[in-house]
């Protein structure tokens, strides 16, 4: 038997649209089991049990991607990373596919092989890149090629998230955007960009807020959450900063210290019984695979 979990992520971070991305303390685990039948997929939503299923899709495209016939198999799924969130749903699926094909067919594939071919069925690398490797993730692609750096997040930063109970398709959220910006957007987006890395590391709140306003995506994006402008006001209100997780629709609320994250997470439950409302924190590792009882780490090699 194969285990597999893949850390939720964050995507953009505001200012670093399909390039930043954080891994968050919230699971996927799938485990992959021979079975006498073509495909078991077992607590899994009943949407997803088929053969359509992405995490299967991802094991099928390892399998072909090493010439490999695809084995009957039960996939068992226990997640508590939302579906169509902006937390990464769909690079779960893809990287614990991958990783977990690339244990069973033991090809010892390193996580930026991995990375490519993740980055290839995700169509960018910001989900995928902190899936795999964990922390704050910077990619950028060099043709079909992810370069990817991490950097570690300070622990004097502090992480809410808002979950809707409604979902955004990262689809239609793509497609809602311009397909142009001028010179001076984009001039203004690359230092906030770098600096958001900075802050980020140092856990410079005062900096964050100065450089967190985005101009490429959130603008357009805030329409498809009709909470949006309410969040942001109750966030303020507790001195935070709000960004847009991923597409959406969950929002990144990052906060001083943690007696101000459990007031908002407070507030913010009380406001909203129906979301999901979490303190989380960044993790440092990415995928981790289980083969046979032992823990390998990440892939083997
Ligand atoms: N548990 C799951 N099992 C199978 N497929 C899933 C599962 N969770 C998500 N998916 C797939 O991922 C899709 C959602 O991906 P989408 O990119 O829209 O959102 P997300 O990955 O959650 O958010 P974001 O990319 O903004 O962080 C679903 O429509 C489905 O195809
Ligand atoms: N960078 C991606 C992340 C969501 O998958 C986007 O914002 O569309």
């Amino acid at each position: 038997m194969i285990r597999v979990s893949v850390p939720a992520t964050t995507a953009n971070l505001g200012v670093g649209y399909d390039v930043l991305g954080m891994a968050l303390d919230l699971k996927a685990r799938f485990t992959f089991e021979p079975s006498t039948q073509k495909l078991e997929i077992i607590g899994d939503g009943n949407d997803f049990a088929n053969p359509e299923n992405l995490i299967y899709r991802a094991f099928v495209t390892f399998a072909n991607a090493i010439h490999q016939p695809v084995p009957n198999l039960r996939i068992t799924v226990d997640s508590d990373v939302p579906s169509a969130r902006g937390l990464g749903s769909s690079a779960t699926c893809v990287v614990g596919g991958l990783a977990a094909a690339n244990a069973w067919f033991h090809a010892g594939w390193d996580e930026a092989a991995l990375l490519k071919l993740a980055t290839q069925m995700e169509g960018h690398p910001d989900n995928a890149a902190p899936a795999i490797y964990g922390q704050v993730c910077a990619t950028v692609l060099a043709g079909n090629e992810p370069i990817v750096r991490q950097y570690p997040v300070s622990q004097q930063l502090h992480f809410v998230t808002l979950i809707p109970p409604y979902a955004v398709s990262t689809e239609e959220a793509r497609n809602i955007l311009p397909a142009t910006m001028s010179y001076a957007d984009a001039a203004y987006q690359m230092g906030r960009c770098v600096l958001m890395t900075r802050a980020l590391v140092d856990g410079d709140l005062s900096l964050l807020r100065q450089v967190a306003q985005d101009r490429m995506h959130e603008p357009y994006r805030a329409t498809l959450i009709p909470d949006y402008q309410a969040a942001r006001e109750e966030t303020a209100a507790h001195d935070g900063i709000l960004l847009i997780s991923g597409s959406g629709s969950t929002m990144l609320a990052i906060v001083g210290d943690a007696a101000g994250a459990e007031q908002l997470q407070k507030a913010a439950a009380q406001r909203w019984p129906e979301w999901q409302v979490r303190i989380v924190t960044p993790s440092e590792q990415g995928v981790q695979v289980v083969k046979t009882g032992e823990l390998s780490k990440k892939v083997e090699h």
